[in-house]
Order: structure tokens, then C-alpha cells, then sequence
């Protein structure tokens, strides 16, 4: 079979699920987390799959911006559009790496690399009025409470403690959609729209520049994948599977479900804003556009949910 034949999947990793946990965000335990995912990419690729990784990038934005803050007294700070380009730039060259690494360990001819992503949003979004997508680490009630007298807009995370939020507009197009897909059929393992892409708008000229948000990669990562037509649309995050009632004691875990389904379960209120309402939306939106597949699980095993044997997976029906 050769690169052009090969079913293309879009994989999208989580940010959260590029840090080892809440406690454990420190530069080598992401390395560990970017190793680890790489071996399960790499295995989809050794059983046959053209891989386009996009990834996440909520806490490490989080990191960066609160790094500038601090240190504003002494060095300029820097506006969000370059702090998500920085995150592509530093997650890109760590799965890059990681990919590189893993091809070689198993004598695989292929290289990764990554495209900075650009990604046009909608000056007008109301998204900019609404700040609503989580970034950094998770904090206790008590420090939401000091920093949003400080003036951060913050929310409770699913259960898992309080965030910043900032704009996540919708995207709209991806700039440079065809250069990803030529370096795809390729042979290139590509990653790309990292942390949802560099969100960018046309100004009066109808030139290019960048706007202060952090575009959902979910969203943004759905949006590639109906435009190139993938395979399979594979998200990757902190679950094995999708729950309903989740963190309670009447949790159930989802296997397989219908996209009508799914849209039930959605306005039963059962995934949280911020986290898995996003990637619900996301696979929706990918299988009514004629997406063949949808699974949404966790890094380790993604081998296992391309099997049938794990996951959560998104069918038509
Ligand atoms: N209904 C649900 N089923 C499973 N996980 C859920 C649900 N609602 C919220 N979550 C939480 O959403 C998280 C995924 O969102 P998040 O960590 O923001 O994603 P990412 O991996 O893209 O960074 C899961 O790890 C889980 O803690
Ligand atoms: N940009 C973005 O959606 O990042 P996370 O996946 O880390 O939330």
C-alpha cells in the first residue's frame, strides 16, 4: 500500500493529557507524557495509519502567560496569539522528538514534523465578550477566589478544581490546510493546529493578524479532519471512555453510541462545558459531515480502541 492508499486518521491530544496529572506539570514529567503517547501514535502508524497529530495546549498556555505576568517588571509580556504559536513551537518539538524517537526504536521509515498553524477566527465572535475555555493549572476555591479579585475571569473545571478562562472563538478555516494534507499524502507525519491554531482574523486591509484567544482543539481539530476527509477522527484525553452521570456513583461508561444519541445525552446536560462538551461537539459536527468514525480514549489505549476493544466510539445512527 503505498502513503496515498493508507486511511488517514486526525488524532487529537489532550493538553491535560500531555501533563502527567494536576500535581505533576513540570517539563520532565510532559516529556514522559509526550514519550508515552508517541509509542501509542507510533503503533497506529506501524499497523497502517497515516497519523495527523493536533494537539492541545490549555495548561501550557496557562504556564506561559502566568510566567510573563510575573516576571512583567523585569521583561515585555507577550500577547496570547504568540504564547499559543510558543506552545506549538515547544509541544510540536517535543512530540516531533518523542515520534522521531519511537519510528527509529521500531525501525519505521517515517519522520514527523510539525506546521505552524495558523487558524481564522470571526473578529465579531461573541466568544470575545464570554471568555469560557480553561487554561493553566487547576487551582483550589480559595485561589480562584484571590486571582478573580485580581481580575481573571475563572470557572470550576469538571469536578477537578478551579481554571483561568480565556476567548476560545470558533474556527473557521484553516490557513494552512493544504499544506498539511500534501505533506500527509506524502508520507509526513504531521502535526498541526497545535492548541487549536494561531487564532487569526483579516483586518479592514484584509491582512492577517492575531487575535488574544485560545481556539478549542477539539473544534478546531474536527474542522480539519471534515476538510481533508479523514478516516477516522481519534480523540485523546484523560478517559478511556465517555460517561454519563460522570464522577458520580451512578457513572456509566459508553462504548458505542449513535451520533443521535450522543446529541440526547448532550442535552441532558451530561458532559461538562470546558472539557467533554467540546469533544462532543467536535465529533458531531466531523460525523455530520460525512465522518466515517468517531473514538474518543485515553493515550494508553488507543491501540486497544482501534481494535474494538476499549473506548468510546461515535457511529452513525
Ligand atoms: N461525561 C464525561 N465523561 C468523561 N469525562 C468527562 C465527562 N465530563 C467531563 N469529563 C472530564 O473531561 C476531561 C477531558 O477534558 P480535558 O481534560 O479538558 O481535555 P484535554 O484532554 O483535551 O485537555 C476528562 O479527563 C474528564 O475528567
Ligand atoms: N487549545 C486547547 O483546546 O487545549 P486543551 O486541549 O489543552 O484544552
Amino acid at each position: 500500500m503505498n502513503d496515498r492508499q493508507k486511511p488517514v486518521a486526525v488524532v487529537a491530544i489532550g493538553g491535560n493529557s500531555l501533563i502527567k496529572d494536576k500535581e505533576h506539570t513540570a517539563v520532565r514529567y510532559q516529556w514522559e507524557a509526550v514519550r508515552e503517547t508517541a509509542t501509542h501514535i507510533a503503533e497506529m502508524i506501524a499497523q497502517g495509519w497515516t497519523v495527523i497529530v493536533t494537539h492541545g495546549n490549555g495548561p501550557q498556555v496557562g504556564f506561559i502567560l502566568r510566567r510573563n505576568e510575573l516576571a512583567a517588571h523585569e521583561v515585555h509580556t507577550t500577547p496570547l496569539d504568540l504564547i499559543v504559536a510558543d506552545t506549538q513551537g515547544s509541544i510540536g518539538y517535543m512530540l516531533q522528538q518523542a515520534l522521531d524517537n519511537e519510528f527509529a526504536r521500531r525501525g519505521l521509515y517515517r519522520r514527523a514534523f510539525t506546521i505552524v498553524t495558523q487558524v481564522l477566527v470571526d473578529r465579531d465572535d461573541p466568544a470575545f465578550q464570554n471568555p469560557t475555555k480553561p487554561i493553566g493549572g487547576f487551582l483550589t476555591k480559595e485561589e480562584a477566589e484571590r486571582f478573580a479579585a485580581e481580575g481573571w475571569p475563572v470557572v470550576e473545571d469538571a469536578g477537578r478544581g478551579w481554571r483561568r478562562v480565556v476567548a476560545s472563538p470558533q474556527p473557521k478555516a484553516i490557513l494552512e490546510e493544504n499544506a498539511i494534507r500534501a505533506a500527509a499524502e506524502e508520507g509526513w507525519i504531521v502535526i498541526a493546529v497545535g492548541g487549536g491554531g494561531i487564532p487569526v482574523v483579516r483586518n479592514e486591509k484584509g491582512e492577517l493578524r492575531g487575535v488574544p484567544a485560545v481556539i478549542d482543539k477539539d473544534r478546531a481539530s474536527s474542522l480539519l479532519a471534515r476538510s481533508i476527509k479523514a478516516d477516522l477522527f481519534l480523540i485523546s484525553t484523560g478517559v478511556e471512555k465517555v460517561a454519563l452521570h460522570f464522577n458520580t456513583p451512578q457513572q456509566r461508561d459508553l462504548d458505542r453510541v449513535t451520533v443521535s444519541e450522543l446529541r440526547r445525552y448532550m442535552a441532558e446536560g451530561h458532559f461538562a462545558p470546558g472539557s467533554m462538551l467540546p469533544k462532543i461537539e467536535a465529533v458531531i459536527e466531523y460525523m455530520e459531515a460525512g465522518g466515517k468514525h468517531a473514538i474518543i480514549t485515553n493515550p494508553p489505549n488507543i491501540v486497544r480502541a482501534l481494535n474494538g476493544e476499549t473506548g468510546t466510539h461515535i457511529v452513525h445512527g
